[in-house]
């Protein structure tokens, strides 16, 4: 109940020792952070919220003390500047939430770590389901992800490369991770680690035997321009001897394991890594890329083609000859009629399964779906959450592929299209700060044509 939760809090939260004794004061005894954990740990959702609330509000930073601090810094601007050092380390330590030590102390007993990142996970999920709006648990979330960040700098994570031979542990947990394309059985996983195949995870000593983010790599000719090639049941396990033939890493999965650790970017220390690593075991080796999928283009190009209908704007997304053949494809008037019969066919599938109507679909579906990766956006980013993913590690928006996954997931997603995120080493830091600085896409030759071509036919 609510004064249990009071009770502990004031018992475990140890008040912040004065600025004077901050160096000198005893670390509270451990069972003070196993008793948190074991309370924490026996509540239910509803009481982790009034809990992380009570704990963030009235443990958190002491504003009173913190106004008055900032006043006497004021105060002192005209003072020498020993003295104004002093009251300026007296506010940095005055804005040191109570409960930033409790964290500290926690990550040091056995599991404490992982209960951290399963706290913020906790946290991130009451902050994006709006179950609380007090700005107090953004604080919370603040200060776990600045400590997390710290413990999981890429000096102290290990990089293991998973391999048919690693503990059947490890190889349950990373074909339970896979997120992008589902492991089936046995014989695939035993592919994906296989020949001309690479799967490297980061680890952390104080999380042992967990994956923290998992990568799975092709190593090809060329750039893969479909996954069927990639992740199809049966193929050859030939050996890797041949290394002409080895010329290209593809990235064809990446998924991290652990949400609470959302925004500390693993997923791009973790591919920068890797390719270092493949460099120097294949030093002729030059051409780095993802293929990626696209989810939810077609969700996104239904509702775009209901707007449309509504808009009476049909034009503006096909031309004349490309609406006739829709309407004679699907024996529908010309107008609103067909474009809610196009919207429906995307819906199923159904044109997959017309020579015809794929033929005339490809062009417009291409450039549909180059302007969704590098049309649309959300804040000035890429909408797609891949896109963003990948451009702000620095990557080019390749190369559009049609007809790259076509498997049924593949077509619903995404009409099947794929799409390379092109690693170019010596652009990528430049690229990144160009993105993420002034929401810029390096985009290929192929994929600004396809976007030109849209803006042309859709007159934007
Ligand atoms: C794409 C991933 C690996 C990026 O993770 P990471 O680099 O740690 O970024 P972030 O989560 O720190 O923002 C992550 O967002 C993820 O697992 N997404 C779901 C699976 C996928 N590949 O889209």
């Amino acid at each position: 109940g609510v004064t249990g939760m009071e009770e502990i809090l004031a018992r475990v939260v140890a008040p912040l020792p004065t600025y004077e004794t901050r160096d000198k004061y005893p670390p509270p005894p451990e069972s003070n952070s196993l008793e948190f954990m074991h309370f924490y740990g026996s509540l239910d959702k509803e009481d982790k919220l009034g809990f992380l609330t009570k704990l963030s509000q009235d443990f958190g930073v002491d504003h009173k003390g913190v106004s008055e601090l900032a006043l006497r810094l004021l105060d002192t601007q005209l003072r020498d500047l020993a003295t104004i050092l002093q009251v300026e380390d007296r506010l940095r330590y005055g804005l040191t939430p109570r409960y930033k030590q409790l964290l500290n102390h926690i990550s040091r007993v056995e599991g404490g770590v992982k209960f951290l990142v399963d706290l913020r996970a906790d946290v991130l999920e009451i902050i994006s389901s709006k179950a609380s709006e007090t700005p107090h648990i953004r604080d919370l979330n603040g200060t776990l992800k600045s400590l997390l960040s710290e413990w999981f700098s890429v000096g102290l994570l290990r990089l293991e490369r998973i391999t048919w031979q690693s503990p059947c542990e490890i190889l349950q947990r990373i074909s339970q991770y896979e997120a992008v394309h589902p492991i089936r059985n046995w014989t695939d996983l035993k592919r994906r680690v296989g020949p001309h195949r690479r799967c490297y995870a980061f680890t952390h000593a104080a999380m042992p035997g967990e994956p923290l983010v998992v990568l799975y790599v092709a190593l090809t000719e060329d750039i893969s321009d479909n996954i069927q090639s990639i992740v199809r049941e049966f193929a050859t396990l030939d050996s890797e001897e041949d290394v002409n033939k080895i010329n290209a890493a593809i990235f064809y999965s990446i998924s991290s394991t652990q949400a609470g650790l959302q925004g500390v970017e693993l997923g791009n220390y973790l591919i920068k890594r890797v390719v270092r690593g493949l460099q120097s075991e294949f030093p002729h080796m030059a051409q780095f890329s993802s293929l990626s999928p696209i989810p939810g283009f077609s969700s996104w190009l239904q509702g775009l083609l209901s707007q449309y209908k509504k808009e009476g704007r049909g034009s503006d997304l096909l031309s004349e000859q490309e609406w006739k053949e829709v309407e004679q494809a699907t024996g529908s008037a010309p107008g609103s009629t067909a474009i809610e019969a196009l919207r429906k066919l995307i819906a199923t599938s159904e044109w997959m399964r017309s020579e015809r109507l794929t033929c005339v679909l490809e062009p417009v579906l291409m450039r549909l779906c180059a302007w969704y990766l590098y049309g649309e956006k959300r804040r000035g980013y890429a909408l797609n959450p891949v896109a963003n993913f990948h451009l702000q590690n620095g990557a080019t928006m390749w190369r559009l592929n049609w007809n790259a996954d076509t498997s049924p997931r593949g077509v619903e997603n995404s009409c099947g299209v794929m799409v390379n995120y092109r690693y170019f080493l010596n652009e990528t830091s430049k690229n990144s700060t160009l993105y993420l600085q002034n929401k810029v896409i390096t985009a290929s030759e192929q994929v600004l044509g396809l976007v030109s071509q849209f803006q042309k036919s859709s007159k934007l």
